[in-house]
């Protein structure tokens, strides 16, 4: 039976591998409430006694503890850039988040319009109208996702109030090296003191660091998806750090929401293209992530490509071992490295993941290959490029600096077919 509910603390259950296994709440009188997935509904479970390893009959894991937070706080959101793809994104996977509440959106040549205006999609959420970024006013924010295009973010960023949370999506704050950043975005930094605040935002590597961050820079999305699998083996000097070569495959929403010729459909639709050969801006990010699991500058070959598909990430790798190592021991490695991670899943067959089996989630599907040339291997890596590759691991981050549980909000499932 459905019944309105207050809660006082929100409530996990984890399975003996330490993952969520369910969320929800407890009640004035103590009586823990199972969320049901993707609903505002809660599922009474009994015979669960709080802060007890009984496992509920109701449910088929077995459930090694519980922990609990007051829902004490409401840490109040803006988002900037709410009107574009990452932005409404954000809005989209807040909509079930139960600390995170918006009470500022900005948008560009929207401003002045709600949100379902502009996205139907979200027109049932009550929300206030888009505003300007100069118009903004900051004194009812905590915490900001900042999801403009580069180049316009550092000086937006520098401009907000000290005391702001922020988790920057744009790539103004990934590279440490300032000149870099230069040659590779044209132009010079204009906010460099921030920059050596900034804390790179790839959660499952960084995360005692985001913990205690105020600036996250989240990563892009194609170097999420090769980073997540290559750190560790590198890490772990399981493969050479020379011939590494990444062909990636992204789906339109990577470009974001503005008019461009190149993005209309007849230029898009039944055909693929690489772009950025030799030159896309992601290569001295990913170079930055391997060079620091090596500690030595590492280079590598990478190509990425549009696909007539809206969302989705495919990273496939070619690497070389290191000498008398195979490919299941890369796939043993990445396992039990991730073992206790809720959102990077080794698959357990030997089956290359879809972006499919992703789609709309915060997860990031990993497969490791023997390559039919001795001594190498093929890695493929899946992801969301709008929800791992930006708004969910932005999430993801936000939760770990309000220092909440970091898969909070975040435990959609992926959408099939
Ligand atoms: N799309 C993706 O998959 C990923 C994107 N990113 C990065 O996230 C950021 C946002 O990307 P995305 O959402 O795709 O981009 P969109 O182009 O879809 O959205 C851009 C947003 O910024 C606003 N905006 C544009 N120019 C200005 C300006 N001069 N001043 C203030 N606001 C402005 C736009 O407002 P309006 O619509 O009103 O003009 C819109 O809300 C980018 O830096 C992008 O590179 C990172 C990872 C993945
Ligand atoms: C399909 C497409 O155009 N994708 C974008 C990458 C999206 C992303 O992650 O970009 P940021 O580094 O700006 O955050 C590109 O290749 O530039």
């Amino acid at each position: 039976m459905e019944q309105r509910i207050n809660f006082t603390t929100q409530a996990f259950i984890f399975n003996q591998m330490g993952s969520i296994a369910a969320v929800g709440g407890i009640s004035n009188n103590g009586i823990f409430f199972r969320k049901i997935q993707d609903e505002t509904r809660y599922l009474r479970v009994r015979n669960l006694t709080v802060r007890s390893s009984v496992a509920s009959k109701q449910e088929s894991l077995q459930f090694s503890k519980v922990e609990s937070h007051k829902l004490e706080k409401t840490v109040r959101i803006g988002v900037l850039g709410a009107s574009g793809y990452t932005g409404s994104e954000i809005v989209r996977l807040l909509a079930n988040h139960p600390y995170f509440d918006i009470t500022l959106m900005t948008a560009d040549r929207k401003a002045g319009q709600s949100i379902g205006s502009v996205f139907p999609h979200l027109a049932t959420q009550d929300l206030p109208d888009m505003v300007a970024v100069k118009d903004a006013d900051f004194s009812d924010v905590d915490a900001v996702f900042c999801c403009l295009p580069h180049g316009t973010t550092q000086e937006i960023i520098k401009s907000l109030p000290t005391r702001l949370k922020i988790v920057d999506l744009s790539a103004d704050f990934r590279l440490r090296n300032v000149s870099e950043y230069e040659e590779w975005y044209g132009q010079p930094h204009k906010a460099t003191d921030l920059q050596k605040e900034a804390v790179y935002g790839l959660t499952e590597i960084l995360r005692t660091e985001i913990q205690s961050a105020r600036l996250v820079a989240n990563p892009g999305c194609f170097p999420t998806s090769i980073l997540l699998p290559l750190i560790p083996l590198i890490n772990a000097k399981l493969i050479e750090v020379k011939n590494i070569i990444i062909d990636s495959k992204s789906g339109v929403s990577g470009a974001g929401r503005g008019a461009k010729e190149a993005n209309l459909y007849t230029e898009i639709a039944e055909g693929i293209h690489s772009y950025g050969v030799t030159r896309h801006r992601h290569a001295p990010e990913i170079e930055q992530g391997l060079s620091d699991a090596a500690h030595s500058k590492v280079t590598m070959s990478f190509t990425p490509h549009l696909m007539p598909m809206s969302r989705g990430m495919q990273s496939t790798i070619y690497v070389e071992m290191a000498p008398g190592v195979s490919s299941e021991d890369l796939n043993q490695h990445l396992r039990s490295f991730y073992e206790n991670e809720e959102f990077v899943k080794l698959m357990k067959d030997d089956k290359p993941p879809h972006t499919r089996h992703v789609r709309g989630s915060n997860y990031c599907f990993v497969n490791v290959f023997p390559d039919r040339i001795p001594g190498r291997a093929i890695i493929i890596s899946v992801i969301d490029n709008l929800v791992k590759g930006a708004s969910g691991q932005a999430i993801q981050n936000l939760n770990l600096m309000m220092g909440i549980p970091e898969t909070t909000g975040l435990l959609y499932l992926p959408l099939f077919p």
